[in-house]
């Protein structure tokens, strides 16, 4: 398998480059050559089977002659056996017709877990083949920093420092982060940089970019941009969907989104075979891509800060992978659009072009005060069920999207990305109850934190990367 830059300007790679590179020399996306597909056939196999064997096979195309069967399957087992719940990313019904997919049950209580476990393990079989060391250098609004200090800490061949908004993300969030310490923790560096989410993510798309620095750090990333961190999360798509009668039936997602990392998996399980009938993109008062799918219109606003925060972002990497097959995988398009945000602060996307995808994507904007309503619609409906914000928002904007298509007998899955307890002020302040923590994060509140403080300054952030490899 090859993979190519969504920019159309940097060599084509396989597997290992293309995770090890991050981001495609000319500012790019990587994604594959073309879609690996499943048949109704094999579809139907996966009825029954345990995640990891349906993960083995939904991977194996996109890393295959690369990484040996045995190697993934190692990964595979290694990854998912430190999961909390046997079924890894098990489904609860919330009503008739209405899921919710829990990917909370790894180490760091959020979806993230279920390609970063994957992703670290992938590190070191690759770095140890080489001989090689790497930086890891990510951004985060809140979930992704301590799901990939989790996956990174004490792996010898690389280091990590991970760039956070200062005082945006919830308490346990940051605190998941900066309270890391003990053997395993050396490599593991934060910073809190005064700005926004998209402020981190321009930061460390300009390191990417500054090609000097690159090299000399021997840089590497484990945002959504890296295309070895969206391909696991394709695993859950098929799981649920073989669940609730996929090939043979078809099944909706709706998706709290952000970055559009989560929701594009969906979209390379649609291009893969599974027959999905609807992915919704349920987004907070951050709305641009609702405005985009619905109105074509992709013009950034201020990020607003919201109680579902990891979800707080205007400039969503992932949509670039969309837009590259929307205009018909043509590099210099997208190159020129991309360069309008940056000039323009945004661009319009043409009817015609989003026509062909309208029946597949609905999106849905939920504001703070029918977040809280849905946390409590859903404990009540239930016996007492507790979902996050985020999870709330994809609930809700699933209510909004489905009536028309459980009528036609479709059934929903609401992606649960993060765990009640690490949301607890919002949870409580909706249904009076506050989710524990569980066992292993008892004491989180009591551990010391440290990181660093940063303006946004590319100058400053890469002195600071340089001066703490350097001790
Ligand atoms: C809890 C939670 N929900 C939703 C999202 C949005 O996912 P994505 O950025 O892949 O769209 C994130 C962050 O990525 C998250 O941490
Ligand atoms: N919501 C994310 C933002 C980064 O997204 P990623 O999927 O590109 O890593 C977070 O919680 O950090």
């Amino acid at each position: 398998m090859k993979y190519i830059s969504t920019r159309g300007q940097a060599p084509a790679l396989g597997f290992e480059e293309t995770m090890l590179a991050g981001l495609a020399t000319d500012g790019g996306l990587y994604v594959p050559e073309s879609w690996p597909t499943l048949s109704a056939e094999t579809i139907r196999g996966f009825r029954g089977q345990r995640y990891q064997d349906v993960a083995f096979a939904v991977m194996r195309p996109f890393v295959a002659g690369e990484i040996s069967d045995e190697d993934l399957r190692g990964i595979i087992e290694g990854a998912y056996g430190r999961f909390r719940h046997r079924a890894v990313c098990p489904l609860v019904q919330v009503g008739p017709d209405e899921h919710v997919m829990e990917l909370f049950h790894g180490p760091t209580l959020a979806f993230k877990d279920v390609a970063m476990q994957v992703l670290g393990r992938m590190y070191d079989l690759v770095l140890e083949r080489r001989d090689d060391r790497i930086t890891i250098v990510g951004a985060t609004s809140g979930d992704t920093g301590s799901a990939a200090i989790e996956a990174i800490r004490g792996r010898s061949r690389a280091s990590i420092f991970i760039m956070h908004p200062h005082g945006r993300t919830s308490d346990v969030q940051r605190k998941q982060m900066t309270t890391v310490r003990g053997p395993g923790a050396e490599n593991v560096h934060n910073v809190a940089i005064e700005g926004t989410f998209d402020d981190c993510q321009n930061l460390l798309k300009a390191m990417f970019n500054d090609a000097p620095f690159r090299e000399e750090i021997r840089l590497s990333g484990v945002n959504s941009i890296n295309w070895a961190r969206v391909m696991p999360q394709v695993v859950y798509y098929v799981t649920s969907a073989v669940s609730l009668g996929a090939p043979d039936r078809e099944v909706a997602f709706s998706v709290p989104t952000g970055n559009f990392g989560d929701i594009f998996a969906g979209y390379i399980a649609k291009q893969m075979g599974l027959p999905i009938r609807r992915l919704i993109v349920a987004s907070n008062s951050n709305d641009i891509l609702t405005r985009a799918l619905t109105r074509g219109d992709h013009t950034l606003g201020e990020v607003v800060p919201t109680m579902s925060p990891s979800m707080d972002i205007q400039i969503s990497s992932n949509f670039e992978r969309l837009l590259f097959d929307l205009y018909g995988r043509d590099g210099a398009v997208v190159s020129d659009l991309m360069a309008k945000l940056k000039s323009d602060g945004g661009f319009g996307i043409e009817s015609a072009r989003l026509d062909p995808i309208r029946d597949l994507f609905a999106a849905g904007r939920v504001d703070e005060a029918t977040t809280l309503e849905t946390i409590k619609a859903v404990h009540d409906e239930t016996d007492g069920y507790l979902i996050d914000p985020h999870t709330a928002v994809g609930v809700r904007a699933a209510r909004e999207v489905m009536a028309g298509l459980h009528a036609e007998g479709v059934p929903v899955v609401t992606l649960a990305t993060a765990h009640p307890a690490k949301f607890p002020d919002a949870v409580s302040q909706a249904t009076g109850v506050k989710p524990p923590l569980p066992e292993h994060l008892q004491d989180l509140y009591e551990r010391e934190e440290k990181y660093a403080v940063l303006g946004n300054d590319l100058t400053a952030v890469e002195g600071h990367i340089r001066a703490e490899l350097a001790r």
